[in-house]
């Protein structure tokens, strides 16, 4: 066996969407700031196609490379790559990343709770993690300040017609349709039919209404489409399924922990979440994120929220990622067979 690299790899999924983490063999990328980090290994893409094409990926993977935080107050820091962004934050990679770092011992873990502050590329998230036995066993993301951008707006979707969205940041952009609109029940037999929705609602969402974050104009396209039923309360605590598209076009399998923190901000705008509240999003195949507005902010003079989520990871397996230098294909591939053309 001979090798050019040697990637080590824990795999891992957080309710039910995969987020492996790079622990070792690869050096940190040029940068000043993480930002620059993830956006040189956005724009090199070497690592990303390694890693997400076939042979070794496909279009169900996010990676995650952990790297040494540039914020002192940060304990780690990860650069989140998915199969079309490097964005600047993820709700079930964060959840992925904390308890990698905790379960394989890579950062002490204190019984029953460890407090953690990690750094993503869109900036710091504090964690909160339910620990026992040496395990990881809840976890709660304090994520990036989220905020409701246009609402109540109208687009033109090609094959539907005219169609009421909102658009939102919660550490990703969204744009939010309503799944009853569009007639959809949000069950997982719909998955298909979703993606090929979600994926004309975001092409049209970047055509007629755009987004640009306010304190990182780099960050200017509305990434996923999240199709949200509406919310009902069980035991007074709001709760909604959701079904958010990825492109280039498969559907998150967690509850989406920036979907989440999206929707919270809009229901916030819109008088239906208060403060402190609780609100549950609820995934296709029924896993759960418990997620709360735990406070108010300024977002370059608009309001924003800061919201948590919390769920449960599982470690899967570890690998070891090689590569023969006789291999035709070290950046592997994509066929639209299994990785579909991307609309947007
Ligand atoms: O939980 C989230 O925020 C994410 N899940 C996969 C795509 C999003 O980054």
């Amino acid at each position: 066996m001979r090798s050019s690299k040697v990637i080590h790899v824990v795999s891992c999924h957080a309710e039910g969407e995969v987020g492996d983490v790079i622990v070792g063999g690869v050096a940190p990328p040029p940068g000043d700031t993480l930002w620059e980090q993830s956006r040189w290994i956005a724009q090199d893409e070497t690592l990303r196609n390694f890693m997400l094409n076939e042979p070794r990926g496909g279009v169900f993977r996010h990676v995650n490379l952990l790297v040494p935080s540039k914020d002192p107050r940060a304990q780690m820091a990860w650069i989140i790559m998915e199969p079309a962004d490097t964005p600047p934050m993820s709700g079930s990679n964060s959840l992925c990343v904390a308890t990698v770092l905790l379960d394989s011992g890579i950062l002490p873990m204190t019984e029953p709770v460890t407090h953690l502050v990690l750094e993503a590329p869109g900036g710091l998230v504090e964690i909160t993690a339910q620990c026992r036995d040496g395990k990881a066993e809840k976890v709660e993301v304090r994520n990036v300040a989220s905020f409701a951008d246009k609402i109540d707006r109208w687009i033109e979707v090609e094959g539907i017609g005219s169609l009421q969205v909102d658009t939102a940041y919660g550490g990703d952009s969204f744009v939010i349709a309503d799944a009853q609109q569009l007639g959809f029940s949000l069950h997982a037999d719909e998955a298909a039919d979703l993606v090929t929705t979600g994926l004309k609602i975001t092409h049209a969402a970047n055509e007629q209404l755009g987004f640009t974050h306010p304190l990182n104009p780099e960050w200017s396209h509305i990434s996923f489409c999240q199709i949200a039923a509406p919310v009902s309360h069980e035991s007074g605590v709001a709760t909604a399924t959701n079904a958010v598209v990825i492109r280039p076009g498969k559907i998150d399998r967690s509850p989406c922990g920036t979907g989440c923190s999206a929707r919270m901000a809009v229901l916030h705008e819109k008088g239906q979440l208060k403060v402190g509240e609780r609100f549950i999003g609820r995934s296709i195949i029924g896993s759960t994120f418990d997620c709360r507005i735990e406070g108010q902010c300024d977002m370059e003079g608009r309001p924003a929220i800061i919201p948590s989520l919390a769920g449960r990871a599982w470690i899967t397996g570890t690998h070891q990622h090689l590569l023969d230098p006789s291999d035709p294909w070290p950046e592997g591939y994509q066929l639209s067979d299994t990785w579909p053309r991307d609309l947007t």
